[in-house]
């Protein structure tokens, strides 16, 4: 059976526009006189992206919050989307309209079109959406591509909430009932972007692009975009409260974070120089914005955990 990686390698031979940017980034971009029109899309399906007995308003709100990610890491401003509906039943199918209504008011992405399908009976259910938006024009559209050796590597909000959450839903992980539990659980069904971030931070940035599949997963992914490699230092990677309620704070509990995914929090490098005016971008946003590490000349992943070097895990992240 195909890899992702294998086919999108593939897929490069065909999407030889400059606009693809060589499939190495979160979004295709655009040059429309002097506007940039960016441009995105994921799919959710049944089973791999959300579970069979969540909320359909939260499925619909995660489908155009990934999107919107991807947007925001682009530093774009959203505009509108165009989604794909594979037909259910009636009143899953109307309260999933629902959930779609109130993320596409919470992201900014009025509904400008799309698509109804009917699938074979007992097929899992499945969701696409296109988001658009545009792109900073005084800077460049940031890349995964443009980390340089000496960049500090940041990430915002905290990491592996979403991939708890889903171990407490699938009865993988036990913890008593109570708040962070449920927050946990609430941070893989309705997952929340900072789409306000990624344009403020679009101006300072040399690489970025959203945590989708596991922070040590994306950073080497983006590290071997940019020709460069990346030092990630474990007792940096920011964990909520929650998380630690539930998971602790140890070295297996920040390797289970930094492998889990469905983080949508950005991942970005900038020069050392920047860092003041980052933290003050935190400040005004309300964000955390934490320094993980930084860009090495030589390329791959390493990691530390308190200044020791650490081996990496067999598994960095989620591969289709
Ligand atoms: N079927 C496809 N056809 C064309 N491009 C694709 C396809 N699947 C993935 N890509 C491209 O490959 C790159 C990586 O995809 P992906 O890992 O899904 O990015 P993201 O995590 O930002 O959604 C992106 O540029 C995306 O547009
Ligand atoms: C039921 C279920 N099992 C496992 C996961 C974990 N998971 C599935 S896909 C994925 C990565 C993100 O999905 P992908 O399609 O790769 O999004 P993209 O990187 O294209 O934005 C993760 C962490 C999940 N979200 N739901
Ligand atoms: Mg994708």
């Amino acid at each position: 059976m195909s890899t992702e990686r294998a086919l999108i390698d593939a897929l490069r031979a065909l999407a030889t526009s400059p606009a693809a940017r060589g499939l190495a980034d979160d979004a295709a971009v655009l040059e429309l006189g002097g506007e940039r029109l960016v441009l995105t899309l994921d799919t959710l399906l049944e089973a791999v992206h959300f579970l069979p007995d969540d909320p359909p308003q939260d499925v619909a709100w995660k489908l155009v919050a990934v999107n919107a990610s991807d947007l925001a890491a682009k530093g774009a401003q959203p505009l509108g989307c165009l989604y794909s509906h594979a037909l259910g039943e009636t009143r899953w199918d109307h309260a999933f309209l629902e959930g779609l209504g109130e993320a596409c008011r919470h992201f900014a992405l009025p509904l400008l079109g799309g698509d109804t399908v009917r699938m074979p009976e007992g097929a899992p259910r499945s969701f696409s959406l296109t988001a658009l938006g545009r792109g900073p024009t005084a800077t460049s559209v940031p890349s995964r591509t443009m980390a340089r050796p000496g960049d500090a590597i940041w990430v915002s909000g905290t990491i592996g909430d979403s991939g708890l959450g889903l171990d407490l839903l699938l009865g993988k992980t036990q913890a008593p009932c109570g708040p962070e539990a449920d927050w946990l659980k609430t941070r893989y069904r309705r997952p929340m972007p900072d789409t306000r971030l990624g344009p403020a931070l679009a101006p300072l940035v040399h690489a970025m692009m959203d945590v989708s599949d596991g922070l040590m997963v994306d950073l080497s992914r983006l590290a071997e975009a940019s020709g460069a490699g990346a030092q990630l230092a474990l007792e940096r990677v920011p964990l909520s409260n929650a998380y630690r309620a539930v998971a602790g704070h140890d070295l297996a509990a920040r390797l289970k974070a930094a492998t889990a995914g469905d983080d949508y929090t950005l991942l970005f490098t900038a020069p050392p120089t920047h860092s003041a005016r980052i933290r003050t971008i935190a400040n005004e946003h309300d964000t955390p914005l934490a320094k993980i590490g930084t860009i090495t000349p030589t390329t791959g992943l390493t990691l530390h955990f308190e200044g020791a070097p650490m081996p990496l895990p067999e598994r960095l992240g989620y591969e289709h």
